[in-house]
């Protein structure tokens, strides 16, 4: 059956089959459209399924980042993206601050984005060239062929987000051209026993940008405020992405679609992989209020930006700490 969302119960997140967004009936597609929204005003948050993204390319990028993170912290340093004047590469641990107040996330990162070479005219925020390992065979055909089928299924769920607000399905055209989306690859060794206090995988945070498709190994570790401020264990579910709503849909919506907070905390005693993917428009586009985001009389809470200005300023205060 396609189109289903299940509310098994207030401590998991909804199940939401998208293949429906593929057929040739509007009823199946607009049946999507409305379980999406039932998810992004509630959580925020709901686990993708019949996504239909091989199996095979998930284990592929899985085990090539696995591969990755396990190198000599000297090679992994070649690809420093210190190195990169796009944001590309390899984060070391402890790079990054997504919780204002606490101390630096226990995590390392390898990102990656549209490969753009250098001196391309027009170059702006975060695009550039990519930087690859030059000595592993699998890694760069399988990152790119992910990289693809993802921007592929993240617009595809914008057509669900379009019809899930009563707009038409290609609402959102304009915003998925050519997409500032980027692959972060994130390796989280085990929670130390004696963690300094407020010590995490991932500080408390909100994404930046439009969606964020996460594929998580089966670690666990990730959680999600609910509605009632309790934290909600994302419990890893073979097969599926953890899809999330970032600040730029909030903006978009006034807030009635909820950009929520999430932390990971690797308390599984072993490592933990996970692959988030984050796709957030066009860079020249301008993330405003909605039409029929407004109730008469209200008033946007956001003034507008461009994809790009927001993206910048989100970088700036996670990094700037
Ligand atoms: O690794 C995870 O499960 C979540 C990562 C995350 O929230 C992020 O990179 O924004
Ligand atoms: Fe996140």
């Amino acid at each position: 059956m396609h189109a289903q969302a299940r509310h098994v119960s207030r401590d998991r997140l909804p199940v939401i089959q998208v293949s429906g967004l593929c057929s040739s009936d509007l009823a199946q597609r607009q049946a999507v459209g409305d379980a999406l929204r039932n998810a992004c005003t509630d959580t925020g948050f709901f686990y993708c399924v019949d996504h239909g993204i091989p199996q095979g390319l998930i284990d592929a990028v899985l085990a090539e980042s696995r591969a990755f993170f396990a190198r000599p912290a000297a090679e992994k340093d070649l690809l420093d993206k210190a190195r990169s004047p796009c944001n590309r590469g390899y984060e070391p641990l402890r790079n990054q601050t997504l919780e204002a107040g606490t101390p630096p996330d226990l995590k390392e990162g390898f990102y990656i984005g549209e490969d753009l070479p250098a001196g391309t005219p027009g170059l702006g925020f975060n695009q550039g060239p990519n930087q690859w390992p030059s000595d592993s065979a699998g890694f760069r055909p399988a990152m790119t062929a992910y990289f693809a089928a993802m921007n592929v299924l993240a617009e595809r769920l914008m057509h669900g987000i379009a019809l899930s607000l009563g707009l038409d399905e290609d609402y959102f055209e304009r915003f998925c051209l050519r997409p500032l989306s980027t692959l972060r690859l994130l390796h989280y060794p085990p929670q130390p026993p004696d963690p300094l206090p407020g010590e995490k995988g991932c500080g408390a945070h909100t994404d930046f940008g439009g969606l964020t498709l996460l594929l998580q190994d089966a670690s666990g570790g990730l959680q999600v405020r609910g509605p009632d401020d309790q934290w909600i264990h994302a419990t890893p579910i073979p097969g599926s992405y953890v899809v999330n709503l970032g600040d730029m849909i909030a903006r978009w919506t006034n807030d009635r679609y909820r950009s929520t907070l999430h932390r990971v905390v690797n308390t599984s005693g072993a490592d933990r992989y996970s692959v988030p993917f984050f796709h957030s428009g066009n860079p020249d586009y301008v993330i405003s209020c909605l039409p029929g985001c407004l109730a008469a009389g209200e008033t946007p809470k956001y003034a507008p930006i461009t994809v790009q200005d927001h993206l910048r300023e989100m970088y700036q205060r996670t990094y700037g700490r």
